[in-house]
């Protein structure tokens, strides 16, 4: 599923009206429809609903959705917080077609006299701003989203919650509270940044039937990896598959005081199919690891102080190779990414004190010839791009986007929304897990899952978008089943790894 910015929605808004000449009344038409029909799967008929509508098209949605439900026997009170004369273009035909079907509005005048009205409804439907939203908002949105959020009956917005910006990187100001939303034809951007996701409430879409031409004709996309797309793309293995088929790993990494993160990748890189998997770390960590990681072959690597001193020895002719977990930040460590860059043939991933190391050798990325993955969460990836990680966080995407086209990488951007960003700038987010995660080790265990992803899948980002959602929805999973999001450990990601997958091949 593709989601998108605003501008991206006016894009494809006007390519169906001018291109395809479907008239943008009969877009609105089928909008307010489709969010009526779905507000009825979920709102009974004996509720008392009211509708808030605003002066631009947001609005004129709100109109065909109040037409629609009172056709179909519903309650609905309809107030219009704009003045006649400011309502235009389609939205204004919608209000006409309102009337002329004998159906009455209400003017908003004064937040005492909305309270007065609302007293006794259940469900408030906010349709006063849409995508169009700019800057700080202005009277009487102000009033009136403050309103809507001191009631308390359910509130299910229209498109996006009032107020809240559709993209990245825009402030909030003020903004609806919704309990749900009905988002029309594609997601926004603000429905997957942490700082605005929340004011969606639980969202769903409906399909107006615009063509997804102009998106797809944009340089760069952005979608939504969801379960479908992982079935359809979970390598399949066959009757007569033999180890060798699944691929060569190698994971790089662990100190002498650190044994944990290199463990739990490479059983997490074991139990997510790699075929051959073999760790190359200091000799205390193999003698601390051989036990629970049985299934490994190991290779053994200088050290100094307890940590790796030296990567020259490996051999780096796997299909994949992940490092830096558990390496520590030392002197040697970014000499040592700087020979991995050099040398790997296969795919390179770097995750943790490997990130550190890179980032005095960003301008050798560029001069790989296979896939580098980048799999930072928002601090290291703070660090490398020398931003704040608030600042980071408030346009994800586009740090994400600019930092993987400049440096020609794949970004892992991990959080509760994870940002897979490939080369030419096309991105995926994933939506599963949840904060029993948030804890150590989680990211080494993505670290192993991606590796045996990308050992074994026919593309980098499919490989990538499958293992961080099978993560995430193994971590789900668990806490709906055994565990909750206190005692969630990474440990038993690993272990929850085999749910996920029998519940993916059933
Ligand atoms: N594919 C599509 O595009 C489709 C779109 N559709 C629907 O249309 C919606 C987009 O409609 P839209 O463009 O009219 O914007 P919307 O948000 O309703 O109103 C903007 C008005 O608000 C005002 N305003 C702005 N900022 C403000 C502020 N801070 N404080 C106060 N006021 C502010 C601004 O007024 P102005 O500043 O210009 O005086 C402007 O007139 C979209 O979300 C969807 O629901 C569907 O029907 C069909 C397909
Ligand atoms: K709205």
């Amino acid at each position: 599923m593709y989601f998108v910015t605003a501008q991206e929605m006016y894009d494809t808004d006007q390519f169906a009206i001018e291109r395809i000449g479907v008239e943008g009344k009969l877009l609105m038409e089928n909008a307010g429809r489709a969010v009526a029909d779905q507000i009825e799967l979920f709102v009974s008929d004996q509720k008392r609903l009211a509708v808030l509508i605003g002066k631009g098209n947001n609005g004129g949605d709100g109109f065909v959705i109040a037409r629609t439900l009172l056709q179909r026997g519903y309650d609905v009170e309809v107030i219009v917080c704009a003045s006649p004369s400011e309502i235009k273009g389609d939205a204004a035909y919608h209000r006409d077609v309102f009337r002329n079907s004998g159906f009455t509005f209400t003017r908003y005048e004064d937040v005492e006299n909305l309270g007065h009205s609302l007293k006794e409804k259940d469900v408030l439907i906010d349709a006063l701003l849409g995508i169009g939203v700019k800057g700080a908002i202005r009277s009487p949105y102000n009033q009136l989203i403050s309103f809507v959020n001191q009631f308390e009956g359910e509130v299910i917005s229209v498109d996006l919650p009032s107020g809240l910006p559709a993209d990245e990187g825009v402030k909030v100001d003020q903004a609806v509270q919704a309990d749900r939303t009905v988002v029309i034809q594609y997601p926004k951007v603000s429905a997957f940044l942490e700082h605005t996701a929340a004011y969606y409430g639980r969202w769903e879409v409906v399909d107006i039937g615009l063509p997804s031409t102009v998106i797809q004709s944009q340089q760069s996309q952005k979608r939504v990896w969801a379960e479908q797309d992982v079935s359809n793309t979970l390598p399949i293995r066959d009757a007569f598959s033999h180890k060798g088929k699944h691929g060569k790993g190698l994971v790089i990494g662990g100190a002498v005081a650190m044994p944990g993160s290199i463990a739990m990748t490479s059983r997490a890189a074991l139990r997510a199919g790699a075929g051959l998997l073999t760790v190359a770390t200091v000799q205390e960590t193999i003698t601390a690891l051989a036990s629970t990681v049985v299934e490994a072959t190991y290779t053994t690597l200088p050290s100094e102080g307890g940590y790796i001193s030296d990567i020259g020895s490996v051999d780096f002719s796997y299909d994949a190779i992940a490092i830096g977990m558990g390496m520590g930040r030392h002197s040697e460590a970014e000499r040592m990414i700087q020979v991995a860059l050099e040398k790997t043939q296969g795919a390179l991933l770097i995750d943790a004190d490997g990130l550190y190391a890179l980032k005095g050798n960003l301008s050798s990325l560029k001069a790989r010839q296979n896939p580098t993955i980048l799999t930072p969460h928002p601090g290291e990836m703070a660090t490398l791009l020398d931003v704040s990680i608030p600042e980071l966080l408030h346009q994800p995407f586009a740090y994400s986007k600019a930092f993987a086209e400049e440096f020609q990488v794949y970004v892992v951007l991990k959080g509760a929304f994870t940002i897979i960003t490939t080369p030419q700038g096309h991105q995926w987010v994933t939506v599963t897990g949840n904060p029993g995660m948030a804890k150590g080790g989680s990211g080494d265990v993505l670290a192993g899952i991606l590796l045996a992803m990308v050992m074994q899948s026919q593309t980098v980002e499919e490989a990538l978008c499958n293992g961080t959602w099978i993560h995430g929805y193994t971590a789900d999973l668990l806490v709906q089943h055994q565990h909750s999001t206190y005692d969630l450990l990474a440990s038993d990601l690993i272990e929850g790894l085999a749910q996920t997958y029998r519940a993916l091949l059933r």
